[in-house]
């Protein structure tokens, strides 16, 4: 991965996310070119060392793979501005969300394949969950694009026709975890807790529960029989969450996001 050079057009929350992940998985500063309009904006890239454009044509020159991580409608725009100078051999990623790759290839070159990568922000720590669409590519591609995006947290090979449904469980996904963990620590702060511990004692408790699962692959009802003592109350307090709909409400708002981009 080391060898590949890597331009970013789109340098907002998940372009910068990417490039600050690959900084730390190793990818040298030199091998990273990262496009915005206003490129003094990511002035910190740019002191360690990876190069700043605001010119989409001359930064895919030389790349070995270009990322989009412009916004869905700017997609069509911003491949005619490069098209004439993208090369044979380049790999094109697209991040963008209900984007699809027939809609890509017909503005692209042929020789270019493109396919679809749905990472999160926590990419930008290395703790991505990756879903990548690629049937265009060969085996060879296939695990030279694994084997970057697994330096950036886990990767898992889908259909395109699931990406609407990666995007929201995964990518949109941090949000919603997040918000467990803002209102957890509200709970905190009116039970007797200082903001800052209040977050770290949830955050931390979320961190365990994850590990649960990802080190077991049990089913979270088997942990939360653990927790639960007969008459005790965690199971008081789960009820409670239930009959004010905290499951309900959290698929709802999964297909509330999915059907949005379905229906634009
Ligand atoms: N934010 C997230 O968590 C995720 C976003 N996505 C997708 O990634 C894409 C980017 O999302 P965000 O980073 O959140 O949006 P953003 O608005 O923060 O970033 C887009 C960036 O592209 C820049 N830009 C616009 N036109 C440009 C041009 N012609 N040349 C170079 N740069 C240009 C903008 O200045 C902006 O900095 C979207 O298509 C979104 O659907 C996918 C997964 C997760
Ligand atoms: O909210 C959005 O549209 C983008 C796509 C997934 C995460 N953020």
């Amino acid at each position: 991965m080391k060898n590949l050079n890597i331009c970013i057009i789109g340098g907002g929350n998940l372009g910068r996310a990417i490039a600050e992940g690959f900084l730390k998985a190793g990818l040298p500063a030199g091998k990273l070119v990262i496009t915005r309009r206003r490129p003094h904006l990511l002035e910190d890239l740019t002191k360690k060392g990876v190069r700043v454009e605001s010119d989409n044509a001359a930064a895919v020159i030389g790349a070995d793979l270009v990322i989009l991580a412009v916004k869905p409608y700017q997609a069509e725009g911003v491949l005619q501005g490069i098209r004439s100078s993208l090369i044979p051999g380049q790999m094109l990623a697209s991040l963008m969300t209900g984007v699809s790759l027939e809609s890509l290839k017909s503005w692209l070159p042929e020789t270019v394949i493109p396919f679809r990568v749905m990472p999160n922000t926590a990419i930008a720590l290395q703790e991505s969950m990756t879903c990548i669409s690629a049937p265009d590519c060969n085996d060879e591609q296939k695990e030279v694009i694994q084997e970057l995006f697994e330096t950036l947290g886990k990767v898992i090979y889908i259909n395109e026709e699931l990406m609407a449904a990666a995007t929201v469980l995964g990518a949109c996904g941090i949000a919603f975890a997040l918000r467990f963990i803002r209102a957890a620590t509200q709970g905190g702060i009116e039970i007797g807790f200082g903001a800052e511990v209040a977050q770290e004692i949830v955050a931390q408790t979320v961190k365990g529960a994850t590990e649960l699962i990802l080190q077991t692959g049990h089913h979270p009802e088997r942990e939360i029989d653990k927790v639960t003592t007969p008459k005790g109350i965690t199971i008081s307090g789960l009820n409670a969450m239930e009959h004010q709909g905290f499951s309900s409400a959290l698929i709802q708002g999964l297909l509330v996001s999915y059907n949005k981009i379905n229906n634009g």
